[in-house]
């Protein structure tokens, strides 16, 4: 046999091959679709390492690594990390399945091995397993601490803090000094958070919010690196590297400041002053106080909820604005569209405020597509009681479940050019009304989905958008160091930019 033959024959030998298996696949494939219930099948997962298992296969920008991995082995796939396993989700369609068709069976959070050092063991809101206590909580949430009347309540206190921010910027611009506009921006949304949670700010003397917001980076931070621990199993618990202890003390100065405001509170009796004046701590002090309720709240649930909110409210929406103006100024064709609409609708006489945005549907439209492509929760963490099947697959009780909101987000199935800042995608092309996405469309999940969906949405968005709409309306700005932002991403737990948005603002309106 001459090498020619042996050459064709082994070739029409693969290609003979190639149509079986591909014939069998799709065999495999259509049996799936219509007998999901009956055979599910096993998770796929891309080849691991022993020990490390898939560690190696992540960058530094973990949302990004694992939209990678979706787009090689779809869109739910199992990995594991270290001695950790979890599964991950990529798409809408997968998200519904688990977020709404399972809706119930995946209400639980994972709760990670750190939470032994947490001085409020048993009382966290976000962490709580779905039973009387979170519905408790959620209840409160939405009824009262975050609702709509709760929040028209403080937008005084929106409004000077905007002011307040607007105010400092002037400074730089009469200086013609640079200003962090991160540091400008977790200063502005811990303070709003501060006083409508318990009328604490860094307002003239008082260190409190400054305090605050230093605890709850390091516990991000420390945080972080504990949960190392997660990956190295059972040694973890030994907490090699000491950051068990960092937390806890982290914790404990948070503790004390928290129990002085409470106290402080009590003392003030703020419940006798009326409905208008109770901040979110009053509220609490009040359910706790309450022979009748529902559920006894003691002092260290009280103080939990607030670590949890300074957690999941200050960096998520600060990174957002952060975002929205790198954007804004990487696009000038989009800023002076976006400066166009707030003269027409404010005029040039008076600030732009909460009350107008209603009427600015393209500034709406550049925050939606602003928190599209920079989700700054980039992951829901969910966990299932029960075993079911999703997609197909076999999915076992007690698994740790990663959505991943940021590749949802940028789905080439279901945005055009997902990659690309294009705020005009959520505007009507006749009215230019803003396109109302429903809340079942899971190509869309920002806040999540669902019963434990993001109670402070509303709070976000009004912040984020004034805000913006503000610091176009009073200031031109100039990018230090060139004419673009730096978009890398970081790598930090909100994604907010790699590199400090370091601008000059260069004042065009003074509103004061
Ligand atoms: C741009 C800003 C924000 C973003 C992108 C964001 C996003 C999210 C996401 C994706 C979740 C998980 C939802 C799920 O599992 O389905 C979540 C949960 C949560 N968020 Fe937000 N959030 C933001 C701001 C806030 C603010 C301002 C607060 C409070 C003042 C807040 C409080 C919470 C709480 C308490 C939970 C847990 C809810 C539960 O477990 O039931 N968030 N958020």
């Amino acid at each position: 046999m001459d090498y020619s033959f042996y050459m064709f024959s082994s070739s029409l030998f693969f290609f003979i091959l190639t149509l079986i298996i591909i014939k069998f696949r799709s065999k495999i494939r259509t049996s799936n679709s219509s007998s999901d219930e009956i055979r599910p099948q096993q998770l796929p997962s891309p080849p691991s390492l022993p020990i490390i298992g898939h560690l190696h296969l992540l960058g530094s920008v973990i949302p990004k690594s694992f939209q990678a991995l979706a787009n090689l082995y779809g869109p739910l796939i199992q990995l594991r990390l270290g001695a950790s396993t979890c599964i991950l989700v990529s798409n809408a369609h997968v998200a519904r399945e688990v977020m709404k068709t399972h809706e119930l069976n995946f209400c639980y959070r994972p709760n990670f091995g750190s939470s032994e050092y947490f001085l409020y063991k048993g009382s966290y809101f976000i962490a709580a397993p779905y039973g009387p206590y979170w519905r408790f909580m959620k209840k409160l949430c939405v009824t009262q601490l975050l609702s709509s009347s709760q929040l028209g309540r403080f937008m005084h206190v929106r409004e000077q803090e905007i002011k307040k921010l607007l105010k400092s910027l002037m400074v730089c611009s009469s200086e013609g000094r640079e200003c962090d506009l991160g540091f400008e921006l977790t200063t502005l949304t811990n303070n709003i958070l501060c006083r409508m949670a318990m009328s604490t700010t860094c307002f003239d003397n008082n260190d409190d919010a400054v305090e605050i917001h230093g605890l709850v980076k390091e516990f991000l931070e420390v945080g972080a690196k504990l949960s190392i621990g997660e990956v190295l199993g059972p040694l973890g618990k030994f907490d090699l590297f000491g950051y068990g202890k960092k937390l806890a003390k982290v914790v404990a100065k948070f503790d004390r400041i928290l129990e002085r405001i409470m106290e402080e509170h009590e003392h003030d009796g703020g419940d006798d002053e009326g409905e208008t004046t109770l901040d979110m701590m009053d509220i609490l002090l009040r359910v706790y106080r309450d022979p009748n309720a529902q559920v006894k709240l003691t002092r260290n649930d009280i103080k939990a909820f607030f670590l949890d909110i300074f957690l999941a409210g200050t960096d998520t929406s600060s990174v957002a604005l952060q975002w929205s103006m790198a954007e804004i100024l990487n696009h000038p064709i989009i800023l002076n569209k976006l400066r166009a609409e707030i003269a027409a609708v404010v005029g040039s006489t008076r600030m732009v405020n909460e009350s107008d945005v209603p009427n600015l549907p393209y500034l709406q439209a550049i925050v939606k597509e602003v928190l599209r492509l920079h989700p700054t929760a980039p992951f829901a963490l969910r966990q299932s009681a029960q075993d079911c099947i999703i997609n197909g697959y076999e999915v076992k009780s007690q698994t740790r479940t990663l959505i991943n909101v940021y590749a949802i987000m940028r789905d080439p199935q279901s945005w055009d050019n997902p990659e690309n800042f294009i705020p005009e995608r959520f505007l009507e092309t006749t009215h230019n009304d803003i396109i109302k996405m429903s809340v079942n469309d899971f190509r869309y999940i920002p806040f999540g989905f669902g019963r434990r969906g993001c109670p402070g949405s509303s709070l976000a968005l009004t912040v984020i958008q004034t805000t913006i709409a503000a610091l176009i309306q009073c200031f031109d700005w100039k990018i230090k160091g060139g004419d673009r932002v730096n978009m890398e991403e970081g790598s930090s737990f909100s994604a907010g930019l790699a590199k400090p948005l370091l601008c000059y603002p260069i004042l065009c309106y003074n509103p004061f």
